[in-house]
């Protein structure tokens, strides 16, 4: 389904701020999740409504619309995808959350798999799968490919900031995902970061090295 970037002033704003050398944890964290809650408006912007009738203040019934259909799961990527998801419960708070444990092998480059836990009715629902950094793509596609194992059809993916290597690998992969993110920056450097990136996101996030 393919790529979107969120051009929005605020997301573009508050990225330029993430990007500032010796950043404190503190402001990479709340700028994290801030930029998150922008990226779920727009990943949630084609959700479906349905007509409700309800009792209106002066006690007369009027209709109102709501949320229609399926509910959400989060699948945040640890470590550093923990890092946004208090910005994505914020526009959805009652969403459950189903949790995939990769780490990437520094010297590989291949994902490693940990830890998964899944909410059980994962297969009904619209995954939003959140980690701040889309490199050569290979977390991303692991979750991806578990996610669809799990029996999942509708997932979007929310991230900070991708590199054209990790979004072409993606959709090769899963042509039928949707990705949102605040840039699509230049490249990979040899070492597989993204520049200009962010630098090491689980790092500044949890505080590490
Ligand atoms: O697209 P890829 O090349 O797979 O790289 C992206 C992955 O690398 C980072 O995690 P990392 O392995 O540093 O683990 P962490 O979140 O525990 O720090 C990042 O948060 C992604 O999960
Ligand atoms: O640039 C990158 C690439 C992978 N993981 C990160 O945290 N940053
Ligand atoms: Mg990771």
């Amino acid at each position: 389904m393919g790529l979107q970037v969120i051009k929005h002033p605020l997301v573009q704003h508050k990225l330029g701020l993430m990007r500032k050398h010796g950043i404190s944890t503190k402001s990479f964290r709340e700028l994290a999740n801030e930029i998150s809650t922008l990226l779920t408006y727009e990943a949630t912007s084609d959700f479906m409504l349905e007509p409700h009738t309800i009792e209106g203040w002066n006690e007369t019934p009027i209709e109102v619309e709501q949320l229609k259909g399926k509910k959400v799961t989060v699948v945040p990527i640890l470590r550093a995808g923990m890092g946004m998801l208090d910005g994505v419960t914020t526009l959805i708070p009652s969403a459950k959350v189903s949790v995939v444990g990769l780490y990437r092998n520094e010297e590989t480059l291949e994902p490693v798999s940990y830890f998964d836990k899944f909410v059980n009715d994962i297969g009904q629902r619209i995954a939003l799968v959140i980690d701040p950094m889309l490199a050569t793509g290979g977390s991303m596609i692991a979750t991806l490919d578990m996610l669809k194992q799990q029996g999942c059809k509708d997932i979007r993916v929310l991230v900070l900031v991708a590199a054209p290597e990790g979004v072409e690998a993606v959709l090769a992969k899963h042509p039928d995902v949707r990705i949102f993110t605040a840039s699509l920056d230049e490249k990979l450097n040899e070492q597989g970061y993204i520049i200009p990136g962010l630098g090491d996101a689980g790092d500044k996030i949890f505080g590490t090295r």
